[in-house]
């Protein structure tokens, strides 16, 4: 049963030094804010007594020397004049406190939204900055659980939880201690009885609530992937017509969740019916035992009124109390999830230790062997070679012979297992100067990555944020054989390629990818199957507008068609895992 609160507390440290200083200072202001207004409700509960006296008696008791003087000061000496000033001075004091418990809810829930996105901000920066190598192993739909819903979850299951329970906490003792200088007997013994039950209620359901989190956690990850899966592969579920079979997956996990999700909610609102009534029958049995006791109904009335007002206070302190502790208890998973990604190394310490990279010469592989896991067989055995700077060279194999993870290890993308890629013979690329070398890189998948906004932006993807340099965009629109097409268009390069470009053939998409790499203007071109979706006269006409530009850059290119690597100089095959030059294809 600790481990939970042992949770709770870690997780609690973990986000407090995820706060940069103006957040601390911003937190600690928000403290300052919850003592205020606790002060705020004391002066409330403090003069509902001598106000309600003053109404029935204004010679009562309970009109005390500071307030007879002060009466006395503003001249205020008649009964009309006194009971105006105390309903203004009462009035006022509730004024105070709901203006204070505004700006404090105000405050509360702004800052709490401002830290969640703080947070979600961060830890895509961290996802973003992550070698390649551990994108491969991460599933997509984990990542954007992590930034939508886990940081939810902080926003809605710690930090605003925290912020509500400091603010109840603080109210509650003051009300309190007002309270017992109301009536010390009957404020200890049902503060005492509400506690009793939240405490019940609490250890009755701590089970079933981290339970809810595990569940929670696990559950939104796999509604997303559900969401994303039948998304992504809608052509095949519509012609397969597995609709209702991805619809019943879906539902299934999604009920799970949302019920997992109702029960921690019902959890935290349950305890306060069972309490609302026993504060009733409380109320009934001070107002009868003091009506037992004493028959002033002058000095019974005030003081009942100020019981049931500050049971009335304090009651919802309690309920807030308990649901901020049961929200805490149900986002805890997901919350130490969150934290975990905050914790992964950020961009900064990876180009600590960089240097400037040229490339002048050559790339020299030496001995370069590499496989995806400890466990799994060597993709790339023993592979020598030098890529002299601006030849083209070309690179076949069957499929899953490894070409594609060859060149993601010359990108920097992936570590060698063993073996050097060397940048003119002197710069060894490894994770923390690879950042370095990829800008020399363009790089042209088979399925090319695209935005949702305008071919012009797709295609100046590199000068994203500023001015797109449209002759150099005619240029390489006109390279990529692009021309025809864009002209054919109503907005021309303006026109929105739709998400992931489904608004294009394969071929333009591949197109719209050559003419990013030329646009960029990197000296090493990797080309993988980047023509694949292209016709022959098409295709012809691209490489021929490659063999054109810079003798300076250099191609790399992977293609299953001779006809591709006509114009290289070099072709070489990886079979086996090993690397050898063709002479002929
Ligand atoms: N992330 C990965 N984890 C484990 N193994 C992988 C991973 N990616 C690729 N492989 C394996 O590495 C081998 C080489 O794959 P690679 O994609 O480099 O081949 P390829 O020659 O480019 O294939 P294709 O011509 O079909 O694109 C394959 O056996 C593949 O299963």
């Amino acid at each position: 049963m600790n481990n939970s609160d042992d949770t709770i507390s870690i997780n609690l440290v973990r986000l407090w030094r995820t706060f940069s200083h103006a957040r601390k200072k911003q937190f600690i202001a928000l403290i300052l804010l919850m003592v205020l207004c606790s002060f705020s409700e004391i002066l409330v509960i403090g003069s509902v007594v001598p106000f309600l006296a003053l109404i029935a008696n204004p010679n009562s008791n309970f009109m005390g020397s500071i307030a007879a003087s002060a009466l006395h000061v503003i001249s205020a000496t008649n009964i009309q004049d006194i009971r105006i000033v105390a309903s203004i001075f009462f009035a006022l004091s509730v004024l105070l406190a709901a203006i204070f418990r505004t700006i404090l809810a105000w405050a509360t829930t702004y800052f709490s939204f401002d830290l969640g996105a703080d947070l979600g901000q961060r830890i895509y920066r961290a996802i973003l900055n992550q070698p390649y190598s551990l994108h491969i192993n991460r599933s997509s739909s984990k990542v954007i659980d992590s930034i939508t819903n886990q940081v939810n979850g902080i926003v809605y299951g710690t930090t605003l939880p925290l912020l509500h329970l400091l603010s109840a906490t603080f109210l509650g003792l003051f009300i309190f201690g007002a309270l017992i200088l109301v009536d010390p007997t009957i404020t200890l013994i049902s503060f005492i009885g509400f506690c009793v039950i939240y405490l019940c209620a609490a250890l009755l359901t701590k089970n079933s609530l981290k339970r809810n989190s595990l569940f929670c956690a696990y559950e939104s990850h796999r509604v997303l992937q559900s969401l994303q899966e039948g998304m992504g592969g809608i052509r095949e579920i519509i012609i397969d017509g597995t609709q209702n079979i991805h619809a019943a997956t879906h539902s299934e996990i999604d009920l799970n969740l949302r019920r997992a999700q109702a029960s921690t909610l019902f959890i935290s609102l349950a305890p306060r019916y069972p309490v609302e009534a026993m504060a009733i029958i409380v109320m009934i049995g001070v107002a009868l035992t003091l009506s037992l006791g004493n028959s002033n109904a002058g000095e019974l009335i005030p003081k009942l009124a100020a019981m049931a007002l500050g049971a009335q206070r304090l009651l919802p302190l309690l309920q807030q109390t308990f649901s901020s502790w049961s929200s805490l208890q149900g986002a805890q998973h997901s919350v130490a999830e969150a934290l975990d990604l905050l914790d992964l190394p950020s961009e900064a310490s990876r180009l600590q230790s960089i240097g400037n990279i040229s490339f002048k010469r050559s790339i020299n592989i030496e001995r370069l062997a590499f496989r995806y896991a400890i466990d799994q067989p060597l993709v790339l055995k023993n592979i020598n070679l030098e890529i002299i700077k601006g030849s083209r060279v070309g690179l076949i194999g069957v499929t899953g012979s490894g070409k594609s993870t060859f060149l993601d290890l010359i990108m920097g993308l992936l570590e060698p297992t063993s073996g050097v890629i060397n940048i003119d013979g002197e710069e060894k690329i490894n994770l923390s100067n690879s950042r370095q070398w990829q800008r020399h890189i363009a790089h042209v998948p088979q399925n090319i990555f695209l935005l949702d906004r305008s071919i012009a932006e797709n295609i100046a993807m590199s000068d994203s944020g500023s001015q797109i340099d449209y002759i150099r965009l005619n240029r390489v629109i006109r390279q990529a054989s692009l021309e025809d097409y864009i002209n054919s268009l109503p907005d021309k390069f303006d026109t929105c390629v739709g998400e992931r470009g489904i608004r294009l053939s394969g071929g333009q998409r591949q197109r719209i990818g050559i003419a990013r790499a030329l646009y960029k203007g990197a000296d090493l071109i990797i080309l993988d199957e980047a023509t694949s979706a292209l016709d022959s006269e098409t295709e012809r006409a691209v490489i021929a507008e490659l063999d054109r530009i810079d003798n300076d850059v250099t191609i790399l290119m992977v293609s299953h068609r001779p006809e591709t690597l006509k114009s290289c100089n070099f072709i070489y095959e990886i079979k086996n895992g090993c690397l050898k030059e063709v002479k002929q294809i």
